[in-house]
C-alpha cells in the first residue's frame, strides 16, 4: 500500500475524531500520553490511527515504533485493526505480546552481548515442558503429596508480581512459592528452555541492569505504544518505567482500569492510574460510548458498582432482558439456542450469526453450548480455551492461510502480502535475501496449489508438511512451542481426532466470519464487540463466585462489566439460580448482578 493511501487512511479517523475533543487531543498529543477510557469510546481507533500518523509522520525510517498488548487474540485484532488503515507490523512496526518483544528486540539482539546465561540454542519451552518442569519442582519442594495443579494459578501471580528477590513479600514464601520458583527456573535451565514470564523478566532485568540497551532500544523505538495497559502487570510496568519514563522513550498507551480482568494473572488496574497521574504524562479521558444503547451503559454502570459518567454517542436505547430457566443450564443453552438467536435474528435485518456472541463462564460450560449448537446445526466459531486446538500465533496463521486458500484470495482477504510477512516473522533465522525469496516462493506455490475449499484440513496439513514448511519451523528453536501446537492440530485431524471432518473452508472460517456463532468465555471477548451478547449462567457462586465484598467481588463485577458491554444493542441474561459442581448441586440463587441490572432497566419484551 503506497504512503499516500496510508496516510488517507488514517486522516480519516481524524476527521471522525475531530468532533470528540478528547480523542483528538489524544490524537494530538505530542509527548508521553495516557488515555483512559470506558468500553466503546474509541480506544482502539485513537490508538491505530495515531500509530499510522506517529509512523509517517513522527518517525523516520529506519526507526519505528513498538506496539504491545496482552494476549495473542489481542495482537491479532489490533493487527488487523491496524490493517484497515493500511498499517501492516514489518521492520518498522512491532506489534506483539510483552513477552515476544522482550524476548525478539531486547535477548536474542542483547542478551548475550550482555552476559545473559541463556539456553545455547535459545528453545522455547512447549507447554508440556513447562508443565512436567512445574510438577517436578512441586514435587522437589513440597513432595510428592501436593497436587500442582492446584498451585499453578497462584503460582504465575506470584512469578508475576514478586519481582524484587530481596522483599519481604519473597521471604514470606521462601520454603513454598520463592522455593518453588527457583527450583523452576533451575529445571528451565537445565532443560535449555525458557518459558514466556522469564523472557519477560529477563528482558526487565537486562534494561535495568545496561543502560546501554535501553539507548539502543530508544534508538531502534523512539515511540513505545501499549494496549490494554491495565491487564499487563507490573513487569510491563517496571519496562515502560525504564524505558520511557527514565529513558525518555515516548509513550502512548490506552486502557481502561474498569475492564482489568486478570487479576489472578498478576494484573493491577492502580498502576495504569498512577501512571496517568505523573507530572509529565498527558493523561485524555474519553466519555462518548459509541458502542452501547444507554440502557446497556446504564445497566453495565450499575453492576461496576462505581460512579462513571460515559454517555452513549447515540441515541439508540439497546436492549436488557432477563430469563429465568429453573431446569438448569440445559434450559438455558436450549433457550439461547432455539429461541433466542433465531428470535435476534428475525429482529434485525441484514443481522447474522457472526452479530451474536454466546458468553459464558467457564471452557466447561461453552463444551455444553458447542454440542447444542452443533447439534441444531449451526456453525460457530470458539475463542475460549475449550477450542479443541489452541490458537498460538502459528495456527492462527494457518487458519488465515486456509482462509486464502478457501476463497479469500478472490476478495484479497487475508492479503497474500500479509500472509508473507507474517511467514517470514516465523522464520527469524532467514537472513540472507536469497533464502528469504525461497521462503516466500515456497509459500505463494503451497497456497496456489490448494485453493479448494472442500479439501480436508488432514490433506491439507500434509501438504504443508510435504512441502517443506513445517520443516522450515521445526528448525527455528524459538518456534519449538508452535511445532507442538501444530502436531497437536494435526493428531486432531487423523483417525478419530475431533477436526477429521475438517475442510480447509471450514477451518479459514474459525479465523471468525460472519456466518458464524460466536462463543466465548466472558475473558475471552476482551475486546471483542457483537450486536447482540447472550449471557449464560448467572448464578451467585458461578459470576460472581463468591458475594463477599473484598477484591474478588470487584473484579467480577469488571468482569460482568466486560461482558455487558460487547454489546452494542441486545443483552440478553440468562440464569437457574443452581449449578452442578464436581457432581454436587449448589442453589446460591440468581447473580446479584443481574439483580442490580434489572432492577434498574424495565423488563419489558424486545
Ligand atoms: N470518533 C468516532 N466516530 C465514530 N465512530 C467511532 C469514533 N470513535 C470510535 N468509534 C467507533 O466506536 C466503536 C468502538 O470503538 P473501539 O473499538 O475503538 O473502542 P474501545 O474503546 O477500544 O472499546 P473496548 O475497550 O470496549 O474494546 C467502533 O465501532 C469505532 O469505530
Amino acid at each position: 500500500m503506497s504512503q499516500e493511501t496510508q496516510n488517507k487512511g488514517y486522516q480519516a479517523a481524524a476527521d471522525e475524531m475531530r468532533a470528540n475533543a478528547p480523542q483528538f487531543e489524544a490524537y494530538e498529543s505530542e509527548h508521553h500520553c495516557v488515555v483512559l477510557a470506558g468500553p466503546g469510546s474509541g480506544k482502539t481507533k485513537v490508538l491505530t490511527a495515531k500509530v499510522a500518523r506517529m509512523l509517517a509522520e513522527d518517525v523516520r525510517q529506519p526507526r519505528g515504533l513498538a506496539c504491545l498488548t496482552y494476549s495473542t487474540q489481542c495482537v491479532k485484532e489490533l493487527k488487523s485493526r491496524l490493517q484497515r488503515l493500511g498499517i501492516e507490523a514489518g521492520a518498522r512496526l512491532f506489534v506483539g505480546t510483552v513477552h515476544s518483544f522482550c524476548l525478539r528486540e531486547i535477548i536474542i539482539p542483547y542478551g548475550r552481548i550482555a552476559g545473559l546465561n541463556l539456553p545455547d540454542p535459545l528453545k522455547v519451552a512447549t507447554p508440556g515442558e513447562q508443565r512436567r518442569l512445574f510438577d517436578q519442582a512441586v514435587a522437589n519442594i513440597l513432595g510428592a503429596n501436593e497436587n500442582p495443579a492446584f498451585l499453578k494459578t497462584r503460582f504465575d501471580e506470584f512469578r508475576r508480581t514478586v519481582l524484587d528477590r530481596e522483599s519481604p513479600e519473597w521471604e514470606a514464601e521462601a520454603f513454598r512459592f520463592a522455593a518453588i520458583t527457583l527450583d523452576y527456573e533451575r529445571l528451565l535451565r537445565e532443560a535449555g528452555v525458557i518459558d514466556f514470564d522469564a523472557m519477560t523478566l529477563a528482558g526487565l532485568e537486562l534494561i535495568k541492569t545496561h543502560p546501554w540497551i535501553c539507548k539502543a532500544l530508544k534508538a531502534r523505538f523512539p515511540i513505545l505504544v501499549v494496549d490494554e495497559y491495565q491487564d499487563l502487570g507490573i513487569p510491563l510496568h517496571e519496562i515502560v518505567m525504564e524505558l520511557c519514563i527514565k529513558e525518555g522513550i515516548r509513550l502512548f498507551a490506552v486502557g481502561d482500569p474498569d475492564q482489568s480482568i486478570y487479576g489472578f494473572t498478576g494484573a493491577r488496574p492502580s498502576l495504569m492510574r498512577q501512571l496517568a497521574a505523573r507530572k509529565e504524562v498527558q493523561e485524555v479521558r474519553l466519555r462518548l460510548n459509541y458502542r452501547c444503547g444507554k440502557t446497556i451503559i446504564k445497566a453495565s454502570t450499575l453492576a461496576l458498582g462505581e460512579k462513571r459518567e460515559f454517555v452513549s454517542a447515540d441515541d439508540h436505547a439497546g436492549i436488557v432482558q432477563g430469563y429465568e430457566c429453573p431446569g438448569g443450564f440445559d434450559e438455558q443453552v436450549a433457550l439461547a439456542v432455539h429461541t433466542l438467536i433465531p428470535e435476534a435474528l428475525a429482529r434485525k435485518e441484514g443481522r447474522m450469526l457472526g452479530d451474536i456472541g454466546i458468553l459464558y463462564q467457564s471452557q466447561y460450560d461453552g463444551q455444553e453450548v458447542a454440542d447444542a449448537v452443533a447439534e441444531a446445526g449451526i456453525e460457530y466459531v470458539r475463542f475460549d480455551q475449550g477450542n479443541p486446538y489452541s490458537r498460538t500465533p502459528l495456527i492462527s496463521w494457518l487458519e488465515e492461510c486456509a482462509s486464502w486458500c478457501a476463497g479469500g484470495w478472490k476478495e484479497g482477504d487475508p492479503r497474500l502480502s500479509t500472509l508473507l510477512r507474517s511467514w517470514l516473522r516465523f522464520l527469524p533465522s532467514i537472513v540472507r535475501d536469497s533464502e528469504i525469496a525461497a521462503c516466500r516462493r515456497e509459500l505463494v506455490q503451497f497456497l496456489h496449489q490448494t485453493r479448494q475449499t472442500g479439501r480436508s484440513l488432514n490433506e491439507w496439513l500434509t501438504l504443508f508438511k510435504g512441502k517443506g514448511l513445517y520443516e522450515r519451523i521445526a528448525k527455528e528453536p524459538t518456534m519449538s512451542d508452535e511445532i507442538e501446537a501444530f502436531d497437536a492440530l494435526y493428531q486432531l485431524t487423523v483417525a478419530k481426532g475431533k477436526l477429521v471432518k475438517y475442510t480447509v473452508g471450514y477451518f479459514g472460517g474459525q479465523r471468525g466470519s460472519p456466518n458464524h456463532l460466536n462463543l466465548t468465555t466472558i475473558h475471552s471477548a476482551k475486546g471483542l464487540e457483537y450486536d447482540v451478547v447472550i449471557m449464560l449462567g448467572l448464578e451467585n457462586g458461578r459470576i460472581p463466585y463468591s458475594t463477599d465484598d473484598g477484591p474478588d467481588l470487584r473484579e467480577s463485577r469488571r468482569l460482568f462489566y466486560v461482558a455487558m458491554t460487547r454489546a452494542k444493542h441486545e443483552v440478553h441474561l440468562l440464569w437457574s439460580g443452581w449449578f452442578i459442581r464436581k457432581g454436587k448441586t449448589i442453589t446460591k440463587g440468581r447473580s446479584i448482578f443481574v439483580d442490580e441490572v434489572l432492577d434498574s432497566t424495565e423488563e419489558a419484551p424486545p
